[in-house]
């Protein structure tokens, strides 16, 4: 059982011209989100491996990957290398995903799964009880800077439900349009990692954003508790 919720800034919403200024400026987040895109399993292309070496080089937070590609079996032994702590991959994207878990297990790494907003929760049913994991898609996934979709909510509350019935506790981490407003509903309705990007990047102290969107998450995450 987690004493508090985590934050983890997505860096896609980061200055690259200063990408290590930024992350310094960041000293407060427990993860750095990565997110990979490669132009088929979304619109829309980001970064790769170099990029997280050089994430990598510039932070002491633990790295999350967040792959949006159609071969994550190809690819997550690069990013493991390239020094990921968590790698989560799309259930709409892998053929084999047990395989995929055993296999960032071996590596060492924290494995994840990714469901898009329209995938029910019930399709986790088969993996749940191999995840470290759960990302849930707040937005549709691609972009940075896009509303939270309120359906969220029920969705968090359902896998909360499906892992007590299946006896695990894996992390829970909603992906997309959270801000300060929505922070302390998620931890109520059983979001253990928030991710944030442009919440975090453009404002005017993103560690104070780092620290508020934690401590909301944790005031929720408490009052599910009891
Ligand atoms: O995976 C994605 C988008 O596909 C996210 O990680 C976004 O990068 C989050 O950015 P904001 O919605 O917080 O601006
Ligand atoms: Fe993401």
């Amino acid at each position: 059982m987690l004493d508090r919720v985590k934050v983890s800034p997505s860096v896609l919403a980061a200055d690259f011209t200063q990408l290590h200024a930024e992350l310094d400026r960041l000293s407060d987040a427990d993860y750095i989100h990565f997110d990979v895109m490669d132009g088929h399993f979304v619109p829309n292309h980001s970064f790769g491996p170099h990029i997280l070496m050089a994430v990598k080089r510039s932070t002491d937070a633990l790295l999350d990957v967040h792959l949006m590609v159609t071969n994550p079996d190809e690819v997550i032994d690069w990013y493991v290398d390239a020094g990921a702590d968590i790698v989560s991959v799309h259930l709409e994207a892998a053929d084999d995903l047990p395989a995929i878990i055993n296999r960032l297990h071996e590596r060492g790494a924290l494995a994840g799964v990714v469901i898009n907003p329209p995938t029910p929760v019930q399709e986790l049913e088969g993996v749940i009880d191999l995840v470290d994991i759960v990302l849930i898609m707040s937005v549709n996934p691609g972009f940075g800077g896009q509303s939270f979709i309120e359906g969220t909510y029920d969705k968090v509350r359902e896998l909360r439900r499906m892992c007590e019935r299946h006896g695990v506790d894996p992390l829970i981490e909603v992906d997309g349009g959270v801000t300060l407003s929505n922070a302390r509903a998620l931890g109520e309705a059983g979001a253990t990692v928030l991710v944030a990007g442009s919440a975090v990047f453009k404002a005017e102290d993103p560690s104070m954003i780092v620290r508020e969107l934690r401590e909301l998450g944790t005031i929720g995450m408490q009052a599910r508790e009891g």
